[in-house]
């Protein structure tokens, strides 16, 4: 195969000494003009089939007639910044390595938040770069600019191209494409591309040729996994799933570890949470635990998840564990990563390879162990099973009751030191209902299936928050009290202001309250002398006084979901939007959803 010198020399100093499978048969194909779809699992080298053409082509537009100002001759889109920034420096790390006697090469990384579109556009013009790497939102921005000439630009890379061409992106990534010129080389890939269908013909390729690669040479072994990537189950019951994660966490011989969690709000929670119980566990042993902690998810600004992102990879702390949702489940390529733990399965089937294969990456040997609630779910490794993906059973680390009491004790003496902690347990539970409602196997994760209970225990939760789902709940507990360990009335907010306005409210709601029974206790005495008409008369009152309440409320939501709209973004954005219009919900109520009136 013909790579340019200064390519391979780089490339060999870069320890790339052989190509792997994908990039020896993408490269060739795509550095001549072809169009290409190229599936191949993860961590098999997807980033270089694709960067290698790239700067081939580049190379070869300097060697006839160069670019001019304010035109660029490749584009590469990214799903989430995090995976554009790292496949920016992958180009980087190469360009560095360029002889002195050739023209320069250069690359752009366009991602929002993290400079304006103004300072964009003007390093653009100032800089002359020739590949532009970023996400579609701002790449679109930066297109539509009359600064920017899209007619040099001969090559297109869809990097995760499944999710580009899914709903959240595919009327931005074909906005992009009509920017670019027709005569130019386009090429797809992903490790579960087949899920684009046929979508991907909307990005106007010709002919694409199909390149495949499974982890096994042996064609009857085909498979979506990685061959040194051990994928496996557990079940339990939701009460025990953080219990087991901080056993696994603290006992287990790892050195990094990616935590992924349903929701934005749950990271958050969860991270607090166990920041607090290892230091705890610490204390208990006498000893240092050795871990780094870091959280990660789309609600953050794009500059701390980046650095985030920086500081976990290059932690040298014993063990480093990263909590995070699925804005970092593609494409992230973080070398020493060897333990993926997913406390709930994804919504997305495709989701499960990809947060699973963080690890077991370029050959090196990584576990991935995925935990299924009991009941329905077991049904989850058939069904992935079908998929060319073989999930093996792994028993749960058994968990002493001294421990466990340990833990319950140490968590809620945590969560009673600030109210807040305890709303942000309910939002936390109430975004995994929503959640839970938008798996695509429907069938296996039931909403109607859930224990409710056990999952409220999870989270922490004494009594089981107002909400639709209740109505699934077996034996449904009294004023949905699991337990009373939790005095309300006298249960703190540290913020002084908030707790200020808490006592207040408390003491209006406790003054209405006695002027209710009063009034009850009047009425009470009332009926008792009235005549039979008079109470048809009250009962017809309160139904109209229903119905106008159902009116009221209806009206709320639907404004609740205009406002919602469009708080969507970078993948587990969306996750959350339902939190957004329960936060919504709550602002116009003054109440905790969720949450009784205490
Ligand atoms: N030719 C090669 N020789 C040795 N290592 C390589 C080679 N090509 C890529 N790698 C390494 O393999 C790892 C995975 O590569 P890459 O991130 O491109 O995988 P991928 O196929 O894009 O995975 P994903 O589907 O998860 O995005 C990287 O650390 C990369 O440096």
């Amino acid at each position: 195969m013909s790579i340019q010198p200064w390519i391979k020399d780089a490339l060999t100093s870069l320890g790339f000494s052989q190509l792997t499978p994908v990039q020896t048969s993408t490269i060739p194909l795509l550095s001549q003009n072809k169009d290409v779809v190229v599936q191949a699992v993860t961590g098999s080298g997807k980033t270089l089939a694709f960067v290698i053409p790239v700067l081939e082509k580049i190379s070869k537009i300097y060697r006839e007639d160069g670019l001019s100002r304010s035109h660029f001759g490749a584009l590469v889109l990214s799903p989430t910044r995090e995976l554009a920034s790292q496949t920016a420096k992958v180009f980087d790390s190469i360009l560095e390595l360029q002889p002195e006697n050739c023209p320069h090469i250069k690359t752009q990384l366009l991602v929002g938040s993290v400079q304006s579109l103004q300072e964009d556009l003007q390093r653009f013009l100032t800089d002359k770069p020739q590949i532009l790497v970023g996400t579609p939102g701002r790449v679109y921005e930066f297109l539509s600019s009359s600064s920017v000439n899209t007619s040099s630009c001969e090559i297109l890379i869809l990097d995760e191209a499944d999710k580009l061409l899914d709903v959240s992106f595919l009327a931005t990534t074909e906005a992009i494409v009509r920017f670019l010129p027709r005569q130019r080389r386009t090429g797809l890939f992903s490790a579960t591309i087949s899920d684009a269908g046929d979508d991907i013909f909307k990005t106007g390729m010709t002919n694409p040729v199909k390149i495949t690669v499974k982890s096994s040479s042996l064609p009857e072994e085909d498979s979506s996994v990685p061959t040194n990537l051990g994928l496996f189950y557990m079940v339990l019951k939701p009460e025990m799933k953080l219990k087991v994660l901080l056993e696994l966490l603290t006992k287990y011989r790892y050195h990094k570890t990616i935590v992924y969690f349903p929701t934005c709000t749950g990271v958050t929670y969860f991270y607090s949470m166990f920041e607090n119980l290892i230091r705890e566990i610490g204390k208990k042993e006498g000893i240092d635990i050795p871990i780094s902690l870091f959280s990660l998810h789309g609600k953050l600004e794009a500059k701390p998840r980046l650095r985030t992102l920086t500081k976990f990879a290059e932690s040298t702390t014993e063990k480093s564990v990263l909590f995070t949702t699925d804005v970092a489940a593609r494409g992230l390529d973080i070398p020493d990563v060897d333990l993926v733990i997913q406390v709930d399965p994804p919504t997305d089937p495709a989701m499960f390879l990809h947060r699973s294969g963080r690890t077991g990456r370029a050959n090196k040997v990584g576990k991935a162990i995925a935990m299924l609630n009991e009941g329905r779910e077991e049904d989850y490794v058939g069904f992935m099973a079908v998929k060319e993906v073989t999930l093996e059973q792994m028993e749960v680390p058994s968990i002493s009751t001294d421990f466990s009491e340990w833990y319950d004790k140490t968590f809620r003496k945590w969560q009673l030191m600030d109210r807040v902690r305890y709303d942000h347990a309910v939002r936390s539970y109430v975004g995994y209902v929503r959640y839970y409602s938008k798996h695509v196997a429907s069938s296996i994760f039931r909403i109607r299936g859930l224990d409710y209970v056990s999952l409220a225990k999870m989270y922490g939760l004494t009594r089981l928050p107002k909400m639709p789902e209740n109505k699934y709940v077996e034996n449904f507990p009294e004023g949905g009290f699991i337990d009373h360990s939790i005095d309300f009335d006298r249960y703190k907010y540290a913020d002084k202001v908030k707790e200020a306005t808490r006592v207040q409210e408390l003491r209006t709601q406790m003054r209405k309250r006695e002027r209710k029974e009063k009034s009850l206790k009047k009425k009470g005495q009332e009926k008792k002398n009235s005549s039979w008409s008079d109470k048809t008369g009250k009962k017809e009152t309160k139904a109209e006084r229903r119905e106008k309440m159902k009116r009221r409320r209806e009206a709320v939501e639907a404004k609740i979901k205009e406002d919602g709209e469009g708080e969507a973004e970078d993948g587990d954005g969306e996750e959350d939007w339902k939190e957004v219009v329960l936060e919504s919900k709550r602002k116009k109520r003054g109440v905790i959803e969720g949450e009784y009136d205490l």
